[in-house]
């Protein structure tokens, strides 16, 4: 096998789904076309998630997502990806009230943005809503543990799966999500121990954010590795970079000198001079 990955062909669900127990999948969040180009070159997968919500639109949580906005922001990072499997979320009321609503929209979000597969929030629940999409063509992510979608009745962000009837009811959820079909189930900030063994108990792999480093991969939304979403700090996300505080540096540098008339230069200015 040859040190770098294949960087030409398209990677989809099967290809996520064979990594099971290989080497650990790459995946981050994506919005926008400049940032699915640089997610692209090193990633697996790229998410395309209703966490653009809070990081773009400025939503307190998911639940205000609409299906126009996740096409929108498909299609941008469609344009700037070429080789990561590229999966949309299906935001909050577009999936629950039945297979046929799942479907219609699933549908309409492959259509539109030509990602790989989908994904949903839900266990057991979701089950059948999962065997439907995926026995009529549309590969489906399962996402358990925190649910940000549910934030109402679970009442925060705190970790799920915490004691032993928790960790069972989850562990069935991952169980019954593999079995219905779906290529890959992210679990999301639940104890490192119920990360490893649910990884261990279903034949397709797990995506973690917040369950430890067992999962067969791991996904972070890139505005938080980043620190670009400066103020969201849970101890999930490890910051690889300061690119607001950066950011925030150059903004007051262009204040500064626009107030003091020292931008534009001459460099940036343009003379009555014939064109070079
Ligand atoms: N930017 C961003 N990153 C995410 O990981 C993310 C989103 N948005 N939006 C959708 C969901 C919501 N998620 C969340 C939200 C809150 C916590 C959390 O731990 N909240 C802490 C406070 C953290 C802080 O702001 O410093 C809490 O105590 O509720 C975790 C995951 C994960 N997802
Ligand atoms: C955090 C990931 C898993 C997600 O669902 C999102 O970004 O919306
Ligand atoms: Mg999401």
């Amino acid at each position: 096998m040859s040190a770098t990955p294949d960087r030409t062909a398209r990677l989809g669900a099967n290809d996520i789904r064979a990594r099971k127990g290989a080497e650990p999948i790459v995946c981050l969040t994506a919005y926008t076309t400049p940032m699915a180009r640089l997610v692209d070159r090193h990633c697996d997968l790229l998410l395309v998630g209703d966490s653009l919500g809070m990081v773009v639109h400025g939503l307190p949580s998911t639940v205000g997502v609409t299906m126009e906005m996740m096409i929108l922001h498909g299609q941008a990072v469609a344009r700037g990806a070429s080789h990561g499997c590229m999966v949309v979320d299906l935001p909050f009321g577009s999936y629950e009230q039945g297979r046929e609503q799942a479907f219609r929209n699933a549908a309409r979000l492959m259509a539109e943005t030509g990602c790989q597969a989908v994904k949903l929030e839900g266990g057991r629940h979701m089950a059948d809503t999962v065997a439907f999409l995926v026995q009529r063509g549309i590969p489906v992510m399962g996402h358990i543990g925190l649910t940000p979608q549910s934030v109402n009745t679970l009442g925060g962000y705190r970790v799920q799966g915490r004691g032993h009837h928790e960790a069972e009811r989850l562990v069935a959820d991952a169980v019954a999500l593999a079995d219905a079909g779906a290529f890959s189930v992210v679990l999301e900030k639940l104890p490192e121990m119920l990360g490893r063994r649910i990884t261990q108990e279903i034949p397709v792999p797990t995506i973690g954010i917040g369950a430890g480093v067992d999962c067969d991969g791991q996904v972070l939304v890139v505005d938080d590795m980043l620190g670009l979403f400066a103020d969201f700090r849970p101890k999930f996300v490890k910051r690889y970079a300061e690119l607001a505080a950066t950011a925030e540096a150059a903004i007051t540098a262009y204040a500064a000198e626009v107030r003091a008339r020292r931008f534009p230069g001459p460099e940036h200015s343009f003379g009555e001079g014939k064109p070079a």
